[in-house]
């Protein structure tokens, strides 16, 4: 039985509470059909197990920015965590020791170059490889999901690591196949439920970390964080944080810019008028930076609504109520798992000029100048809000300002009506694909 004043939702089946509604392979048509039915909150079992959805921006903001702490809790007891045990920085607790991981993650990202030139200097150093890789499959079909992953994979390790690896390495093609199968799996039904995923990406990214830092490098870390004596910090955990930011800097960025190309590729109106202004403002010069976006409205505009249709991590992170609450009129006790539903404020009626399909006027005013609404919260809100915002977006415009002026990506003749329906996951993921590519004849 539902607490009293708990949000409403379908009858609850003994042991299996509401799995019964959920379908295994895209649970997200079941909650919007839920959503239609409760409204913009109302609650699920997953097995004995509750659970509150909230939607829309009006719900999501009041819980997540109004009342920030009481909605920065993580639940604990699904099998992520115990093959995670909760270390790293997106999995922890709400607590002094997430405090203490986040503000470090936000620092090194921050000492390695991220708002400055050197970590610009590194996509663009990455995109000279993918370039590389894209001219010789020129005139070809090719599927880009390896190369996306791959140099976003490298981006990141750059930061990570301090190196890249060549896009052939095995252990690299292996770790970054387990990315991609373990994001499938870990916000499944049954994975809600404590029943399947995949331990194995994490074995095997903390044996590569253990083999890839020297023990020099690591007595050098180490020492940076044992300065303090109530830092939480330990080899083990710092083998585990960087798992989470490989990952979390890996699947996310490449899926954006894989659906973000199938949409190009299909409207090539789109792409040409977004390579006409990159050619007019970057003219005389060799390569774009970041401080180019001010003068691109529209390739800002269509980098935006590629982020809202891609919809790369439709439920979040799973958040936990942290002490008893309150939110839209409903009494959510503590350890509740509460679930931001971003999917649906990317499309909310009444918040987008075109909630469906394809359209960058999205993110445009009468004066064809770039606005960015309220509801464009793919990287969620209030203090877990994504800490990889800054890289993401720097990646998202150099990638796609320098192959859109490099490159004309064309959707093959023979390869029938774009299938648009996305794979579901903890990131969502286009139907895989071939792109082909074409020189642009300006070089
Ligand atoms: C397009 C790219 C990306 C998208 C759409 C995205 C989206 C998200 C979302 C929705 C969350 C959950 C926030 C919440 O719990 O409310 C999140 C958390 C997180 N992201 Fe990203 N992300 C992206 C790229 C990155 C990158 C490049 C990094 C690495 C540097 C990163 C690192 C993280 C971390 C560490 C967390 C956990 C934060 C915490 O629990 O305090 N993300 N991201």
């Amino acid at each position: 039985r539902r607490p009293k004043n708990f949000p409403p939702g379908p009858i609850t089946l003994p042991l299996l509470g509401n799995l019964h509604n959920l379908s295994l392979d895209n649970p997200l048509q079941d909650f919007e059909r839920l959503r239609l039915k409760y409204g913009n909150i109302y609650s699920l079992y997953l097995g004995s197990k509750p659970m509150v959805m909230l939607c829309g921006v009006q719900a999501i903001k009041e819980a997540l920015v109004n009342k920030a702490v009481e909605f920065a809790g993580r639940p604990q007891d699904m099998y992520v965590n115990i093959t995670t045990e909760s270390k790293g920085v997106i999995l922890a607790d709400y607590g002094p020791r997430w405090k203490e991981h986040r503000r470090f993650a936000l620092m090194t990202l921050r000492n390695f170059g991220l708002g400055k030139q050197s970590m610009e200097e590194r996509i663009l150093a990455e995109l000279q490889h993918t370039s590389a890789d894209l001219e010789s499959s020129i005139g070809k079909c090719d599927n880009p999901q390896v190369m996306f992953h791959n140099a976003s994979s490298n981006i990141i390790c750059q930061v990570l690591f301090g190196m890249r690896f060549d896009y052939n390495d095995w252990t690299m093609k292996e770790i970054v196949r387990c990315f991609t199968e373990n994001a499938k799996l870990a916000n499944g039904p049954w994975a809600m439920v404590m029943l399947h995923t995949v331990p194995f990406s994490c074995c095997l990214s903390c044996k590569f970390f253990d083999h890839i830092i020297s023990a020099d490098q690591r007595k050098y870390i180490m020492g940076l964080l044992y300065n303090d004596p109530d830092s939480t910090f330990s080899e083990d955990l710092l083998s585990m944080y960087s798992l989470d930011l490989h990952f979390a800097g890996t699947d996310t960025t490449s899926n954006t810019l894989l659906t973000g190309f199938l949409y190009l590729m299909t409207n090539p109106d789109i792409q040409e008028r977004c390579q006409a202004e990159i050619d007019r403002v970057l003219e005389g010069k060799d390569k774009a930076c970041f401080e180019d976006r001010h003068n691109m409205p529209y390739v800002q505009a269509v980098i935006h609504e590629m982020q809202r249709i891609a919809n790369t991590v439709p439920l979040s992170v799973f958040h936990n109520t942290t002490k008893d609450t309150e939110v839209m009129g409903y009494t959510i006790p503590k350890g509740t798992m509460v679930i931001p539903n971003l999917s649906s404020v990317l499309s909310e009626e009444g918040q987008w000029k075109f909630p469906r399909g394809f359209h960058p006027e999205n993110f445009l005013n009468d004066q064809g100048e770039f606005v960015k609404p309220e509801a464009f919260m793919p990287f969620s809100a209030g203090p877990r809000m994504c800490l990889g915002e800054g890289l993401a977006r720097m990646e998202l415009f150099l990638i796609t300002v320098t192959l859109l002026r490099k490159f004309k990506f064309i959707w093959p003749e023979d390869a029938g009506e774009p299938d648009y329906t996305p794979v579901y996951g903890v990131t969502l993921t286009p139907k895989p694909y071939f792109m082909k590519v074409q020189l642009r004849e300006m070089h």
